[in-house]
């Protein structure tokens, strides 16, 4: 064992001590070090502040006026360590019930007492490096999958490089992957990492880089628009129910409207057994009613799009053990997006209740655009959200929620994330969305989040003791997200709002010319230009 770091002083607790130390080349902030308890044995620690101070002894004041010189020789560097505790006889985690003494000495903690206090597995799904040492942090795949798991950060922090990571280690064991993926970064899942540190990191990691060719991509539009899609998506429009039809309709209908539509499926019915949109948009047009053409200037994007079909993709096919399914939404609009999702998704869930799928995982990126939190948006997707937030794990179907906006996601489905993943937050809504819902979460931890370096993460798990930080592990697959440069010649001919929220700020070619109407003709426009006929 190594010599001590340093020596217990002042008032101390059994959750907390303070130590003067005595060699500041081997101890820094968040490392773990060790204490011996008369009764206990060695007890874990962690490093939360270190302050250098003077007592400003030996201030000299020379011949210039306002040149003043401190003395080195009363420096003392001192730091501030939480308890995490000691194994009992039954291996339950606990803190000494008896401080320690002042005097005691403080050691660098091996990884041995580590690995055994903070319970880390040997086996599970590879996350990266405890921080600042080499010791692998595994998470325990079925839990995951059970009890759903959040990737909380700002933008730039590294989430989606970390969701990424955590869908390889899901593919590797065969777990069925379905990714709302709305900007299109998931599909480079399939190429090798050929990033220029890739021999160094993956050495250090010990991780090789391959491409995964059990990915398939599908766009809701179509292949022409996406051109690295594999398949077009296409939800169910045969025989829709009012319900449905008023579901797939952008934006609020009003009671006539929604009555209308409800007679028009009515006098359909009465006459045949299949039908399809298009015929419910012409017994719309059909009916004596002089407010039947709001409905069908609504429906008619619905009615001549090929998003919905009659031959639609067999979930079967998009949820399948060993198999990646990306639902690639670039480009298409928000609006249409968030039905696609709570289409998708309650279909999703009604068939793994029957047994028709496996047990999975669903990813949603953006999580804040498909289920926001009360006040914010109003989407289609949050219902079915929610459902599967609270019932999914008893059916195995896990969430992985990954948003930039921790503050704008519904409560309701965070609070249900057992594994949480947070990344750099500065922003202090969002800060205060995390630690509220986090268990031994201190002011330390939240002021080290607000400083995390991209790629490291502070992870909360059900299988972890306490709260960890976790260089996250080098990716396998190539990364598809991060930002692009901008060429001088390439600058927008707007300014950018730099106290916008950051998905305010993204479309911000969009909002400038947004009215209530505008939008309304947007969505429109593009609802046909994207789900319009090739
Ligand atoms: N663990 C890591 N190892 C190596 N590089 C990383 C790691 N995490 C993130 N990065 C780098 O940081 C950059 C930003 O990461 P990422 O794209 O995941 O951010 P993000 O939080 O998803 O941002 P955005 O919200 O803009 O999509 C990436 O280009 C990637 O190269």
């Amino acid at each position: 064992m190594k010599g001590s770091v340093g020596i217990i002083f002042g008032e101390t607790g059994s959750h907390e001590f303070k130590f003067l130390v005595s060699n500041p080349a081997e101890v820094k902030r968040t490392d773990y070090v060790k204490v011996w308890h008369a009764t206990d044995g060695w007890v874990l620690g962690q490093v939360l502040t270190m302050t250098h101070t003077s007592d400003l002894y030996g201030l000299e004041t020379v011949a210039n006026p306002g040149n003043t010189r401190v003395s080195r020789g009363n420096d003392k560097i001192v730091a501030k360590a939480t308890v995490i505790g000691v194994r009992d006889d039954q291996g339950l985690l606990r803190t000494p019930k008896t401080p320690f003494c002042p005097g005691d000495k403080v050691f660098i903690a091996d990884e041995e007492l580590i690995i055994n206090i903070l319970g880390l597995s040997s086996g599970g799904a590879y996350l990266g490096l405890l921080d600042g040492t080499e010791i692998p942090v595994m998470v325990d795949r079925n839990k995951m999958v059970q009890k759903h798991c959040s990737i909380l950060a700002m933008t730039g922090s590294g989430k989606s490089y970390t969701a990424a990571v955590i869908m390889e280690e899901m593919l590797e064991k065969g777990v069925p992957l379905l990714i709302i993926d709305p900007h299109g970064e998931y599909s480079t899942l399939r190429y090798a990492n050929d990033d220029a540190d890739i021999d160094t990191l993956g050495d250090r990691f010990d991780v090789d880089s391959y491409g995964y060719d059990n990915i398939t991509v599908y766009t809701p539009g179509n292949l022409d628009l996406c051109e690295y899609a594999d398949k077009v998506l296409r939800l169910n429009g045969k025989n829709l129910k009012p319900k449905d039809i008023i579901d797939y309709i952008p934006g609020d209908l009003n009671n006539t409207e929604i009555g209308l539509i409800y007679e028009a499926v009515n006098e359909i019915v009465n006459d045949r057994k299949d039908y399809t949109i298009a015929d419910v948009m012409r017994e719309i047009r059909s009916l004596k009613s002089n407010t039947k053409w709001g409905v069908v200037n609504k429906i008619e994007p619905l009615a001549t799009s090929e998003f919905l079909s009659d031959r639609p993709t067999p979930l079967t096919e998009l949820f399948v053990k060993g198999r990646a399914s990306i639902i690639d939404m670039k480009g298409i609009h928000p609006d249409v997006q968030q039905i696609i999702v709570a289409k998708l998704l309650s279909g999703l869930f009604e068939a793994r209740k029957q047994g028709l799928v496996p047990p999975g995982i669903i990813v949603v990126e953006e999580a804040h655009n498909f289920c926001p939190e009360k006040g914010f948006l109003k989407t289609t997707s949050s219902e079915v959200l929610r459902t599967i937030a609270s019932e999914g794990r008893k059916f195995g179907i896990g969430l992985m929620i990954i948003s930039q906006r921790p503050a704008k996601v519904d409560k309701n489905v965070l609070s249900q994330c057992s594994t949480q993943i947070i990344m750099r937050v500065t922003n202090p809504n969002d800060l205060k969305a995390i630690t509220k819902s986090l268990e031994g979460m201190t002011s330390e931890l939240e002021e080290e989040i607000k400083r995390l370096p991209p790629g490291v993460a502070l992870i909360v798990s059900p299988d972890i003791s306490r709260p960890v930080l976790v260089e996250i592990r080098v990716r396998r697959s190539k990364h598809g997200g991060g930002s692009e440069d901008v060429s001088p010649d390439d600058e927008p001919d707007f300014e950018v709002e730099d106290e916008l929220e950051p998905e305010v700020k993204a479309p911000i070619n969009m909002r400038r010319e947004e009215t209530p109407e505008t939008r309304k003709g947007f969505t429109e426009s593009l609802f046909q230009k994207v789900f319009g006929r090739r």
